[in-house]
């Protein structure tokens, strides 16, 4: 059965709410798109956008008639917030969320409800930015990128469908996997990165020669570390709502560094080049798929 969505509801309107109630404005969605959130002023901002259609402070009023919630606050948040909705809303309201961790929010609806509440898809668009908030938000975020599901076997298909929708409206490509895959490539391909970035950064800025250093930086060192501008507040809530598989792939990559580090200690040129070819290949790969998906 397909369910009809006059009203969404948007639990936060920043960088990833306010894009996707912007791209579902820009491709059709004729519905009333609310917003919810703490701050009065980023909410009247988003009105001001043209983003939201109305807002409330009150969480009761602001999801009062909707048809589908979804929740686009900082991940550890996100848990709270889907526990709450789960005991306000009637069944047949859809609840959905953005976050970058989907484990942490599994255990936190099992536990409250004993399972998974069947109108729950959650879900991750892996398409953001290093920007946050209302003014960053764009249309086009979504067009040709990755949206993940992470349905189980007792989510309502009519409901999972009704998800499925509202992102292919976007322009998104969409891809379901259980929760604990998600969480694993997501740690790699995604925390990690993120965790090295602000690493490397803060540790060439502890260093009293930094003004020289970043002075003399290059290309690749912007390109490598342009994500360590994102919002230490969501990457602190990133990093430990997804601490064990984040834990796994950084002892991962600190085995493979100290390899390095000896070869390199041990003029092991071999091992060197061994190591840089693999990458080069693997990353030329990565670039190539990356084209056919934007043609
Ligand atoms: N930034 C990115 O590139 C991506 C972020 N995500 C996920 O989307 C979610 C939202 O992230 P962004 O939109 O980037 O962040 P943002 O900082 O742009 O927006 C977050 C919003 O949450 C509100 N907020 C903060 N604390 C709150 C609280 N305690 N209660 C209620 N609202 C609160 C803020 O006022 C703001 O409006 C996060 O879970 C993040 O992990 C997912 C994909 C990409
Ligand atoms: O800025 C970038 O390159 C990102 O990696 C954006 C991003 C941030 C968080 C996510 O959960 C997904 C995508």
């Amino acid at each position: 059965m397909t369910i009809a969505i006059d009203q969404i509801t948007i639990l936060a309107v920043g960088l990833i709410g306010g894009s996707l109630a912007k791209a579902l404005k820009a491709n059709g969605f004729s519905g009333e798109i609310v917003g919810w959130g703490r701050r009065e002023v980023s909410l009247k901002k988003g009105l001001e956008l043209g983003v939201i259609d109305r807002y409330s402070l009150d969480l009761n009023e602001a999801v009062k008639g909707a048809d589908l919630i979804v929740v686009a606050t900082p991940t550890l948040i996100a848990a709270d917030m889907i526990k709450q909705l789960v005991s306000m809303v009637d069944e047949h309201v859809i609840i959905t969320d953005v976050a970058s961790v989907k484990g942490n929010l599994l255990v936190a609806a099992k536990q409250a409800f004993g399972k998974v509440p069947p109108n729950l898809v959650l879900g991750h668009p892996i398409a953001g930015s290093e920007q946050s908030g209302v003014d960053a938000a764009k249309a086009d975020l979504f067009v040709n990128h990755r949206v993940i599901l992470t349905p189980t076997e007792e989510t309502n298909p009519d409901a999972l469908q009704a998800v499925k929708s509202l992102w292919e409206s976007t322009g998104a490509d969409l891809v379901e996997m259980p929760v604990d895959e998600h969480d694993e490539v997501l740690a790699a391909t995604s925390h990690l990165p993120h965790i090295l970035a602000y690493t490397l950064v803060d540790a060439l800025a502890g260093n009293p020669e930094q003004q020289n250093i970043f002075r003399f930086a290059a290309g690749g060192f912007r390109d490598f570390t342009r994500i360590a501008s994102s919002d230490p507040t969501m990457w602190h809530e990133i990093s430990l709502a997804n601490r064990d598989a984040l834990l796994k792939m950084i002892d991962t990559f600190s085995d493979q560094l100290g390899d390095l580090r000896q070869a390199i200690a041990d003029g092991d040129s071999e091992n060197i080049v061994a190591s840089f070819t693999r990458a080069k290949s693997a990353r030329d790969k990565f670039a190539q798929m990356l084209e056919e998906q934007q043609k």
